[in-house]
């Protein structure tokens, strides 16, 4: 018996297993809509067999993108091409799930085969990015952000809050705040980018409040019976690891009670030379154990957990709730089949839809079992 492939129930939503395909920027919106790319990319992962499909980072304002190819939900004409996502991961059985964020001083970037860099200030397409203080990322990101006044915090959470809605109206079941990887979130409650005086700065309650008002406001719109979560990184490895924990696990814990339903456990990525351990099979999920102890809620999490016999332990251990499958989607579609088959599921074929499930298991395919 595969605990990878068993159901999970969050509020009223049943994930038909414990794989979810994390967020993935497919850098290929139109002025914030979605395309003819965004519609076949999540239709053909959703037809994979994944429990719990969540749609890429979308700018919560056109300063909230990370590039002026991202995706968006600041403006009412964005809703429709969402819906049509929702319901088309819908239909191939999976939870259709949505990230909503704002890139802070990341923000104002080229697409990654085409610098991964700040545009320059100079060109059209380039805006002035925002952040908790005047502190560059550096490297290939080197502009020096605005600080944010405290109108502008007030401005950024109600987009949250609209985005939210959106993303209800949408048909969406899953909503998750990005609060990792840099971000605006994230670099609100790092010290390495959030040095303000006021309410917002200082102690770890003082560099989180930003996060648990947005959880708040965010929760009195989305519906109370489906997950509210938030992607949180609670590591930075940058040789402080011991203190950055404790404190984001406390600051999970404020998120829980403001009303967060499960953290999806990341890295911080706030500074461009931490030392994440890349070689470390599953190097995040004794830290998301971590978190789910302490703090008490469900948990998601993933970075390199995609091989069969880890994803399968991360979950069959309880580390995990769900795990994240993100870059071995992207090669193939159908990955959870490869898991089905590799676990020994019964009927693995049947992980794709009837129309390939029937003649792969009844004559075999590429991977099937009945295979020569
Ligand atoms: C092309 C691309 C684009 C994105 C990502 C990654 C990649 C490869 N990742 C991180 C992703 O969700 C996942 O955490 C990582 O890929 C690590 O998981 P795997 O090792 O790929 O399973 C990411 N994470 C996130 O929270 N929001 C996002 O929009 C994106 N965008
Ligand atoms: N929107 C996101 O959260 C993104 C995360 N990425 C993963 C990543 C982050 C930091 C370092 C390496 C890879 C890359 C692209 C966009």
């Amino acid at each position: 018996m595969s605990a990878l492939f068993t159901p999970f129930q969050l509020k009223d939503v049943q994930l038909r297993n414990r794989i979810a395909v994390p967020p993935m920027c497919q850098y290929s919106a139109l002025d914030g809509h979605t395309t003819e790319w965004h519609s076949v990319h999540y239709a053909s992962i959703a037809r994979g067999g994944a429990a719990l499909v969540i749609v890429e980072a979308t700018g919560v304002s056109p300063e909230g993108r990370i590039t002026p190819s991202c995706t968006g939900l600041w403006s009412d004409t964005q809703t429709e091409g969402m819906a049509r996502i929702a319901a088309a991961i819908r239909a191939a059985g999976a939870v259709p799930g949505i990230q909503i964020g704002h890139a802070g001083r990341k923000a104002s970037a080229n697409r990654p085969w085409e610098g991964d860099d700040h545009i320059p200030e100079t060109d059209p397409r380039s805006w002035q990015p925002i952040a908790p203080s005047p502190l560059a990322f550096g490297g290939g990101l080197p502009r020096v952000p605005r600080e944010m006044t405290l109108a502008d915090i007030e401005r950024v959470q109600a987009d949250f809050v609209a985005a939210a809605r959106r993303a209800r109206d949408a048909g969406f079941q899953w909503l998750e705040l990005h609060f990792a990887h840099g971000y605006l979130a994230q670099s609100f409650f790092s010290a390495h980018s959030n040095q303000r005086t006021d309410a917002y700065g200082g102690s770890a309650e003082n560099r989180g409040r930003f996060l648990v008002e947005t959880v708040e406001a965010v929760r009195a719109v989305w519906p109370e019976r489906l997950p509210l979560t938030a992607r949180f990184g609670v590591i930075e490895y940058d040789g402080r690891d011991e203190e950055t924990l404790t404190e984001s696990i406390a600051q999970v814990d404020r998120m829980r009670r403001a009303g967060l339903d499960l953290v999806n456990v990341s890295v911080n990525f706030v500074i461009p030379d931490g030392q994440v351990p890349w070689r470390e099979p599953a190097f995040l999920a004794p830290v998301a154990a971590r978190v789910k102890r302490e703090a008490g809620l469900p948990v998601a999490s993933g970075w390199c957990m995609d091989g069969a016999y880890t994803a399968e332990h991360v979950i069959a251990s309880g580390q995990l709730d769900l795990v994240m499958i993100g870059r071995a989607h992207l090669a193939n579609p159908h990955y959870p089949r490869e898991l089905a088959h590799a676990l020994k599921v019964e009927r693995p074929d049947w992980t794709l839809p009837a129309p390939y499930a029937h003649w792969l298991q009844r004559y075999g395919g590429p991977g099937a079992a009945s295979a020569q």
